[in-house]
């Protein structure tokens, strides 16, 4: 993961707009609101730790500039919690998902699932991704599709445990249907069914279900949930829609406008089994009316950023020309 040796970036690098390190550093103001200081819930109780992000910093090279995505993230997931991930557009969510399962690599700090480097458990095949896209093969049928992690893993298929998702994800009448037969919502169960398959110790989601329409996604929400309790898979959902983040989670992680910190932790103490009817309680809506309002104002804070960075352009140019 190449993290031996991380390069000793400070957590407020100067230079910092709009999570944009750019090379006029005159006209640079500080990132976000300038505070560095760690949330102490952003990381897990006394649990066995599962998921851990400990002053992540994520740059990404541009052609002039290098755009920071994350900016020292501290985080964990304990072992069987399920944590949702919210914040502004590209304020690094998905980033935090790429470096779990090992698609990215940190610029500094250190990501770890179960004490040990995020390709250890890709490589024996203990992690489950169901990204927005379902990416189900259209020529195989569902189950062929279920049974995919299998043969990538190069292990004879379990049909009854294919048998088993197809149950719990209600898909036992579409075993032998191909994707386009299916609904959007019928294949993103599918592709949650394909990441259970080989049970994984953490299951990662990026958005799975903000392709579909408000009442199938709940559906699908309340589903999940079901999936999730039966299987208590330590779980880390990357969404934009604060009721979905809530009805699911145990906490709730709000990460910053760019670039991304953890901003404020929920700790979401509804009773489970979640069900519909929760969604029409009042503490329900409360949570969701608070974190919306928090999501509101990193949101408001994100846009006067963007137009500071952009005036700061032009002055600069101008300043050149
Ligand atoms: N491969 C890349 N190269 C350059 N910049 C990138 C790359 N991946 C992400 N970024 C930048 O990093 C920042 C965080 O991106 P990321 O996709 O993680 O945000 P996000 O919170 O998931 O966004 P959204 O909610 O819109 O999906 C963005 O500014 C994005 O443009």
């Amino acid at each position: 993961m190449g993290e031996s040796a991380p390069a000793p970036i400070p957590p407020t690098a100067p230079g910092v707009e709009g999570g944009v390190v750019a090379d006029n550093k005159e006209e640079l103001a500080p990132g976000f609101d300038g505070d560095t200081r760690r949330e102490p819930g952003a990381t897990a109780g006394p649990g066995q730790v599962a998921l851990e992000l400990s002053g992540v910093i994520k740059h990404f090279p541009l052609r002039r500039r290098t755009a920071v995505a994350l900016d020292g993230v501290d985080l964990t997931v304990e072992k069987g919690e399920f944590v949702s991930l919210l914040g502004p557009s590209g304020c690094g969510k998905s980033t935090v998902l790429r470096l779990l399962a090992g698609l990215e690599k940190p610029t500094a700090g250190r990501v770890r699932m179960h004490g040990r480097p995020p390709a250890a458990l890709v490589k024996e095949h203990r992690l489950g991704i169901a990204f927005q896209h379902h990416a189900l093969l259209p020529w195989a049928s569902i189950a062929e599709n279920i049974a995919l992690p299998f043969r990538a893993a190069g292990r004879p298929v379990d049909r009854a445990r294919i048998a088993e998702l197809l149950r719990l994800t209600g898909l036992e009448d579409f075993a032998e249907a191909r994707p386009r037969q299916l609904s959007g919502g019928m294949c993103q169960r599918a592709a949650i069914a394909r990441a259970l398959v080989l049970n994984p110790e953490v299951l990662l989601l990026d958005e799975p279900f903000s392709s579909l329409d408000a009442v199938t996604r709940r559906r699908m929400n309340i589903e999940l949930a079901r999936i999730w309790s039966e299987q208590r898979i330590t779980t880390l959902l990357v969404t934009h829609d604060v009721e979905e983040a809530v009805l699911l989670a145990d906490r709730v992680l709000i990460l910053s406008g760019r670039p991304g910190r953890v901003r404020h932790v929920e700790q979401i103490g509804l009773r489970r089994p979640r069900s519909s009817r929760l969604t029409r309680e009042p503490e329900f809506h409360e949570t969701v009316d608070r974190l919306t309002a928090l999501l509101d104002s990193d949101i408001a804070h994100a846009r006067a950023d963007e137009g500071s960075t952009a005036r700061s352009a032009r002055r600069w140019l101008r300043g050149r020309g």
